[in-house]
Formats: C-alpha cells, structure tokens, sequence
C-alpha cells in the first residue's frame, strides 16, 4: 500500500470540499488564477477554506500574480501553502514568508534538476504538463521518464492523473504527492465524488 500524498486542486463548491476530506485526501488546491474557470473570489475561498478539517493543507494556487494580490488573498483567506504556477522567480516565492510549492511545466529540453536547485527554497516541485498557453488544470500528462532521478525537493507530481492512471504513476515515479484536477471531475471545477474515491484507493494500491 503506497502512503503517497494527495492533493486534489481546483475545489469551487463546500460539498465537494466535505467529500474529498471524507475521503482521505490530505491537501487540497484553490485557484486565484482569474482566467481559469477554477478561480475563486476571496469570500468564497475564505468560505471553503474554513470547512477543513484539521490536519488537511490549504494551498492557494497563483499564476504570475502581482504581490499585492497575493497579499490580500492572505489576509483573508487562511492558507497553509503557496503554489506559484508561473514563470515565478525564487525572490518573488520567498516574500511571503509562507511555505510553498513551485510548479513547473515539464517539456523536452528543460533542466529539470537545476531548475530544483535554484527553488531549493521550496517545500516541493510541482512537475505538471506543458500545453501552450495553458498554465496548468489542462488534464493533459506528460513524459514521466523525463523526470531525472535525484531530484533535491519532494516530487509533486501532476498533469492528466486520472483514477485510472495514478496507480501506474505512483509505481514508476514514486512522487512524494499526486495532484489532480480534471480527473476528478465531472465539469472543470465540479468535483466527482466517486472520481475521488477511485483516485484515492488507485493511489493507495499502487506498487511501491
Ligand atoms: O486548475 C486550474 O484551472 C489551473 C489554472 C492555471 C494554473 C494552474 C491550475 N491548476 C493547477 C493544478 O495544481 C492542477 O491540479 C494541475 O495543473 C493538474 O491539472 P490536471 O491535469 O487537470 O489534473
């Protein structure tokens, strides 16, 4: 049984919050990104962020904010995690003061392990699939076995996981985490409780 973390990112609605916790997911995403169809309004984010049970990780996910956004998404909204999905510099991650993961699109070509080096401030990498144009939730994978073993930060690992596949993902990899967001869900930003399920025992039975 694999005790591999799971994060489910992309939550818009209390009952789908209520039904990952339930669960056993042990983070959860909300995406202050205002072009995607997964962005929350601060009251709304504040509202999902204070149905968590305790022990289970807030994450606010951003993409090239100003700080000033971030700053006040922070006073309101009581977050234990950062995610910079953007073209992020380590001195714009670190400001916050807040622990963070960086997200990184993962493509052919990309030094993935110095690009680990120059974020060593963060808690994690978020390896996520490259789509042009599309910063991340796109459902798309990418080519796991560009992953360079030896990585310094715990893998986050994303892009296109789907209760069918996170079991194989699990298995090769060997993340520290999984996340997911379209997988899981029946519109973008409607949760699937039983997608959730099946997710979650695919991780628990994978083979590691
Ligand atoms: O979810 C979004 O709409 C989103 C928009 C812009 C940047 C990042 C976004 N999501 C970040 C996540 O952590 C997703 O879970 C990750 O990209 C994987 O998404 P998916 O391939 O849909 O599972």
């Amino acid at each position: 049984m694999s005790t591999c973390k799971i994060k489910i990112c992309g939550l818009t609605r209390i009952e789908d919050v209520q039904a990952a916790a339930q669960l056993g997911a042990d983070a959860l995403g909300f995406v202050f990104y205002p072009p995607s169809p997964r962005h929350l309004a601060i009251p709304q984010a504040a509202k999902l962020v204070s149905a968590l049970p305790p022990f289970m990780t807030s994450v606010g996910l951003f993409v090239d904010a100003e700080p000033a956004v971030v700053r006040s998404v922070l006073q309101t909204v009581p977050l234990d995690l950062l995610q910079f999905h953007g073209d992020e510099s380590p001195d714009y991650c670190q400001q916050f003061d807040r622990p963070y993961l960086k997200a990184v699109r993962v493509r052919p070509g990309l030094d993935l392990l110095a690009y680990a080096k120059a974020h060593r401030d963060a808690r994690g990498l978020l390896l996520d699939a490259y789509v042009e144009g599309q910063p991340g939730g796109t459902g798309h994978q990418f080519d796991w076995q560009l992953i360079p073993k030896g990585l310094p930060l715990p893998v986050v690992l994303s892009g296109g996981l789907t209760p069918d596949n996170v079991a194989d993902a699990v298995t090769q990899v060997k993340p520290w985490a999984v996340d997911v967001s379209s997988g899981v869900e029946s519109a973008k930003g409607i949760k699937d409780a039983a997608r959730i399920a099946a997710f979650i025992n695919g991780v628990r039975n994978a083979n590691v």
